[in-house]
């Protein structure tokens, strides 16, 4: 292999990570997938062994694969075989109808052997009767953009999904971006599967995939997976417990300044925002009387031009008066 190929695939084969050899053979000889990549090889064996994993990873390393066909390994073992009327399965919730579509393509083709388990997807902009009517007669893998779903979750009486073991977040990030927050919210209290949830834990396995993390990704993380696995992070790591800590490097003379950080379940809410910090953003604030504002302000600005003289500064500005701060 070149180093290329090194740094993306794994030296390893599908069959060792633990899959299905029938399922092995559809990914070598249906999708010509050889070897699985490195991100595959480290994601499947935790998500066959049941645990709760959050994968973050570029765009394009292979997650899809990696949450799919440990779902499928699980569901063509069952005995007896699912039927359509035993519902949805996995629920595997997407951020746009491109990535809906692009998943239950890969679904059909890694189903192909598998015919008794029903791939399908509903989203934005669909008929809604159509889709009803698909749900009524079962779906085993369904893949979904958040608001739909919870349209079907609320008004489809016939949607079944007593038997859901999988919930998926692919690329949260984006699903976040894209304001879901709120839709997401509802819809783990609906299905039972936040954290504090106790009642399903025996069977629900939470997964979330996401190529970027920040305070909304870890808040989502934090809510939904109990005792995570993370898979993927190399220089950066995941504290989903940890507070986000602000560097403290500028302390203005007599002024009062500190850091700002945010507590992830303290704040369910901000799932609902729709930003998303730089990682090199440094945040600060300064506490001072309502009076010397305006000097501190010049004085913080005059020390900032002054250290920086050679860099490029950005100044956004924002005052807050209020009474109760
Ligand atoms: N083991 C493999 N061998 C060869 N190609 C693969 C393998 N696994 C996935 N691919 C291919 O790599 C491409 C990226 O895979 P995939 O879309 O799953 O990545 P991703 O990490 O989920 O990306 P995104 O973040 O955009 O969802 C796809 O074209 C897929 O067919």
């Amino acid at each position: 292999m070149t180093k290329e190929a090194n740094d993306i695939f794994a030296s390893c084969s599908f069959d060792s990570l633990g899959l299905d050899s029938s399922l092995c053979q559809q990914l070598r000889e249906r999708m010509s997938f050889q070897v699985p990549t490195l991100v595959q090889s480290q994601a499947i064996p935790f998500i066959l062994s049941g645990r709760h994993v959050l994968v973050n990873a570029a765009t394009g390393t292979g997650k899809t694969i990696a949450y799919l066909a440990p779902i499928i390994h699980h569901l063509q073992r069952y005995n007896p075989r699912i039927e359509r009327s035993d519902g949805t399965f996995a629920l595997v919730l997407v951020p746009t109808r491109e990535l809906c579509m692009q998943v239950y393509e890969i679904l059909q083709k890694l189903l192909h052997r598998f015919h008794w388990i029903v791939p399908g997807y509903i989203m934005g902009g669909e008929n809604r009767s159509k889709e009803k009517a698909r749900l009524r007669k079962g779906i085993s893998i369904l893949v979904a953009t958040p608001g739909r779903l919870l349209d079907h979750l609320k008004n489809t009486s016939s949607f079944l999904r007593t038997n859901l073991r999988w919930l998926i977040f692919d690329e949260a990030d984006r699903i976040l971006e894209l304001g879901f927050g709120k839709e997401i919210e509802e819809i783990l209290d609906l299905l039972g599967s936040r954290q504090s949830m106790s009642a399903c834990k025996e069977k629900r396995q939470n997964l979330l995939l996401s190529a970027t993390l920040n305070e909304k990704v870890n808040c989502l993380a934090h809510i939904s997976l109990e005792n995570p696995v993370t898979v993927g992070l190399e220089e950066k790591k995941v504290f989903i417990e940890q507070q986000t800590t602000l560097s403290k490097q500028f302390r203005s003379p007599g002024s009062d300044v500190d850091d700002e950080s945010e507590q992830p379940d303290r704040h369910l809410n901000s799932l609902n925002g729709d930003y998303s910090l730089p990682t090199q953003l440094v945040q600060r604030y300064v506490k001072v009387p309502c009076g010397s504002r305006l000097v501190v302000l010049i004085s913080i600005l005059k020390d900032l031009f002054e250290r920086e003289a050679s860099q490029k500064v950005r100044l956004n500005l924002q005052l807050l008066d209020c009474q109760f701060c």
